[in-house]
C-alpha cells in the first residue's frame, strides 16, 4: 500500500524537494511506495497529519542562518498529538526567477519570510527600493512571473525548471552554507534515535524557573543541541521552551531527566525520539 505525505505547496518547493528524499529513502529502505499532497500552508500541512488526512507530513522547523520556523513549532505545541519520525537536513540555495531582462526593471520581490531573511543582504546591495512581498511558500507567486514582468520571486534552482522561468540570479542566499532541517511527523509512535526533542512551558516566571528544567539535563551530562524560546501567546513575558537533546529518550538517564523535568514544567510534550538524516543535493 502506498503512503501519503503531506508538504507545503504548490509543487517546487524547498519542503517539497525534503518529501522527495524522504519518499526516496523510503522505497530504497523500506521497499515503501508513497506519494506527495501538496498543502497551502505548514499550519494546513501539519493538521492535515494531525486530522489523518495523510500518514505523514514533512515540514521545515530550523534554518543555519534563519533560525526556527515558528509556524512549525507554534502549530505543534498546539496539535500535541504528532511525533517525528525523522529529520532530514537539506542545503538550500535561492535564486532570484524573474521574466524581467535585468535586475532594473525589478518592482516587487516575492518568496516566503524565511527565504527573503535568507537573502536580505542581496536583496540590500542589488534591489535596495523593490517592494518585498511574503508569501506561504517561495512557489506561490511563481504563477504571476509570466504576466508580470516586473515581478520576481526567490526560489529553488529546482522551481526555476519546473515551471519554465528564467533565473536571474543565483546563488542569492546572504552565506553560502544555507541548511534547512525538516521533521518528518505522524501520529505513529517515533521510531528511536540518537535525537530527542520536547518543550514544555514553566509555571510561574520567578528566579530559577528555566534554570531549573535544564539543571535536569546539566546534572546527567545531557548534551542540547538546541534551546528556542516562543511566545505562550497568553501574556507579555511568559514563554514556551522549545529543547533538543543530543540523546535517545529511552536511555535510563533520559528517562530520569524526563521524569524530573515533568516536575519543574507545568505543561511538558515530548515530540520524539529519532534519527538524522543528511541529503547531499
Ligand atoms: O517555501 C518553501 O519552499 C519552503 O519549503 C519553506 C522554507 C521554510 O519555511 O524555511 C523551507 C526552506 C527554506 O528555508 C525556505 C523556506
Amino acid at each position: 500500500m502506498s503512503i501519503s505525505i503531506a508538504h507545503l505547496g504548490p509543487s517546487g518547493t524547498y519542503a517539497e524537494a525534503a518529501a522527495v528524499a524522504y519518499a526516496n529513502w523510503l522505497i530504497q529502505k523500506k521497499g515503501q511506495q508513497s506519494f506527495l499532497c501538496p498543502y497551502p500552508s505548514i499550519a494546513q500541512t501539519l493538521q492535515a497529519a494531525a486530522t489523518g488526512q495523510v500518514d505523514l507530513a514533512v515540514v521545515p522547523v530550523e534554518n543555519s542562518l534563519e533560525g526556527s520556523v515558528t509556524m512549525t513549532l507554534d502549530t505543534l505545541w498546539r496539535l500535541d498529538t504528532l511525533q517525528v519520525q525523522q529529520a532530514l537536513v537539506l542545503p538550500i540555495s535561492h535564486a532570484l526567477l524573474s521574466c524581467a531582462g535585468s535586475l532594473e526593471a525589478i518592482e516587487t520581490v516575492y518568496s516566503h519570510p524565511q527565504a527573503l531573511a535568507q537573502c536580505q543582504e542581496w536583496l540590500d546591495k542589488f534591489l535596495p527600493s523593490v517592494q518585498l512581498v511574503p508569501m506561504n511558500s517561495t512557489t506561490e507567486a511563481l504563477g504571476y512571473l509570466e504576466t508580470d514582468s516586473t515581478a520576481g520571486a526567490i526560489s529553488s534552482l529546482r522551481a526555476a525548471q519546473l515551471y519554465n522561468l528564467p533565473i536571474l540570479a543565483s546563488p542569492i542566499n546572504d552565506y553560502p552554507c544555507n541548511h534547512t532541517r525538516f521533521w518528518v511527523l505522524s501520529l505513529q509512535p517515533s521510531p528511536g534515535g540518537d535525537r530527542t526533542s520536547l518543550a514544555f512551558s514553566v509555571p510561574a516566571n520567578v528566579p530559577g524557573a528555566l534554570a531549573k528544567p535544564l539543571q535536569v539535563f546539566a546534572e546527567r551530562n545531557i548534551n542540547l543541541s538546541r534551546i528556542e524560546s516562543r511566545p505562550t501567546k497568553r501574556s507579555l513575558g511568559e514563554y514556551l521552551f522549545f529543547i533538543d537533546l543530543e540523546a535517545e529518550a529511552n536511555e535510563p538517564l533520559v528517562k530520569s531527566a524526563l521524569t524530573e523535568l515533568a516536575d519543574h514544567a507545568e505543561t511538558l510534550k515530548i515530540f520524539g525520539c529519532y534519527s538524522i538524516l543528511n541529503i547531499d543535493s
